[in-house]
């Protein structure tokens, strides 16, 4: 994993985590929907870009819910203290200050954390019963608190008692309104809804506060669960954020001290947040614990990328040196390489007619001869040579003697297929190999040679000049080696010229 990638997951997870309240709930469909995306992309180990995708899509939903969420925290405020008021109103005497200021700060204190308002709602029933308790003993006929469980006969206090009841009621089933549950309680809330409204009997009360206390907890032990799941996803992939980055530092050895050092704080933080998601006990402390630790993750990984930006700024230094090195080098041999095949075509090449010379023959030959022979195809070599060449250069000068040897190799060549080979041999020799071609067809092909050069009529200062050339050929046999054909094939030259010259010679 890339330390950008990283960060961007980081990010993600920390975007993620911020919502940890709300999308532990479960209470709304469509955000339902988008927690299980959320969590499928997690699971599966999708790339950063693929959950800030997923994150950002869901940023409007989860926004609604929080501030649903907050809504409802501020209706369940001011229930409880709803609830208080009617407690002073039947008697602010008898309701127990010391534990009503004790209830009010443990709701000033609370009423935003979900998980604690059964535990407030548990406090009022508490301090309820106390003032009922204090009303009975001084009423002991028109006990409150004994009405509250026996049903008695009407009074005028009693008239007073159940007005407050069905205020309490009307409260209570408010507060029913705004608890959010998945749909499947519904009908628990219609039921408990319709008791406490259409409820006249005070002794029933405390059973449906307890209802009410039971509804709210079963929310609350849902989101808890989902929570954990949650957590333990989020935890899987920190650990596997640290595996990927454990790896990584592995396969890269050179970069010791400062990574090693970076790895351990990582692995330690990732561990620290694991046991501490295992030891907490509720959504908020669980949220802020999880924000707080990739909040030291993320710093971790800033302060490791900062170290690697460092490392890799020497490193491209040192690439870069390295690839200018090489760069020259790579032009340093190309050029060598060029002046080498010049030098190479110039020593393979007669300066005079620019044909191969004699060391390309030497280097041509054995490859050809061998292809030729495993392929089974024939070869025939021609050696040829300018008649009386010497007269040439007695008679007419030697500069006379260079241009005949320019212009019988084009006149020979007139004559070749193009797959022919020519080679000036030395002096006023010229070889040519004929793959692929018969003794037969090589006697043709030298016979047709030796007529296009004594048919050019040579100019030499001002007269006409006949020149011709002898010619010996052999076809080279199976195993037979080049020097071996060379040496038959310039015997046929030696026997042409032995028996008057202009002619063609063939070994048969
Ligand atoms: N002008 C010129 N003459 C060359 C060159 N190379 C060799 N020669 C001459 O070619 C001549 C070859 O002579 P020989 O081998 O005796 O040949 P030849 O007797 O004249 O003729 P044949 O008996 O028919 O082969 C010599 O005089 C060499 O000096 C060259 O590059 N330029």
């Amino acid at each position: 994993m890339t330390e950008s990638s990283s960060d961007k997951l980081i990010e993600a997870l920390r975007k993620a985590v911020s919502r940890t309240s709300m999308l532990a709930e479960g209470n709304d469909p469509e955000l339902d929907s988008v927690v299980r995306q959320i969590r499928q992309v997690i699971t599966k180990g999708a790339d950063a870009q693929e959950i800030q995708d997923v994150l950002n899509n869901a940023e409007p939903l989860l926004i609604k819910s929080d501030e649903a969420q907050s809504s409802r925290a501020k209706q369940v405020r001011s229930t409880l203290q709803e609830l208080i008021d009617l407690l002073e109103k039947q008697d602010s005497k008898r309701v127990p200050q010391n534990e009503k200021k004790e209830l009010e700060a443990q709701i000033r204190l609370h009423w935003q954390t979900p998980s604690k308002w059964p535990h407030l709602l548990k406090g009022f029933l508490s301090l309820a019963e106390k003032t009922l308790t204090q009303i009975e003993s001084s009423q002991p006929k028109s006990s409150l608190f004994r009405r509250f469980f026996n049903r008695d006969l009407e009074t005028k206090s009693q008239k007073n008692d159940q007005e407050i009841m069905i205020q309490i009621s009307h409260t209570l089933a408010g507060l029913m309104n705004n608890l959010s549950l998945p749909s499947h309680y519904d009908e628990d809330i219609v039921d408990l809804k319709k008791a406490l409204l259409g409820n006249d009997n005070l002794q029933q009360l405390p059973g449906l506060l307890d209802e009410a206390i039971n509804l709210i907890m079963i929310a609350i032990g849902k989101t808890q669960e989902s929570l954990t799941n949650y957590l333990n996803q989020l935890n899987k992939q920190l650990a596997s954020i640290n595996e990927s980055i454990s790896s990584s530092y592995h396969s890269q050895k050179s970069l010791s001290v400062s990574r090693e050092g970076f790895n351990n704080k990582l692995q330690k933080q990732v561990t620290d947040t694991s046991q501490a998601v295992q030891s907490a006990n509720d959504l908020e402390s669980l949220k802020t614990l999880i924000n707080n630790r990739l909040s030291t993750i993320s710093s971790t990984m800033t302060e490791y990328k900062t170290q690697m930006v460092e490392q890799e700024k020497h490193a491209n230094q040192s690439i870069s040196l390295l690839k200018n090195k090489v760069t020259r080098m790579e032009k340093d041999t190309v050029s060598l390489r060029s002046l080498l095949q010049e030098k190479l075509a110039q020593a393979m090449t007669d300066s005079l007619t620019d044909l191969p010379n004699r060391t390309a023959y030497q280097d041509a030959i054995l490859p050809l001869c061998k292809i030729m022979q495993k392929t089974q195809k024939p070869i025939c070599l021609a050696v040829c040579d300018i008649d009386h060449f010497k007269k040439v250069n007695d008679t007419w000068g030697h500069l006379a003697g260079d241009k005949v040897l320019r212009l019988v190799p084009k006149q020979i060549r007139s004559a070749l297929l193009k797959e022919d080979l020519m080679f000036r041999y030395g002096g006023e020799e010229f070889v040519i190999a004929f793959p692929d071609t018969t003794l037969v067809q090589a006697i043709e092909r030298a016979e047709a040679i030796r007529l296009a050069v004594a048919k050019t009529p040579f100019n030499m200062q001002g007269e006409p000049v006949s020149i011709s050339i002898s010619i010996g050929i052999a076809e080279l046999h199976a195993q037979e080696n080049p020097e071996s054909l060379f040496a038959r094939a310039d015997k046929q030259l030696y026997m042409a010229k032995e028996a008057g010259r202009n002619r063609v010679m063939a070994n048969k």
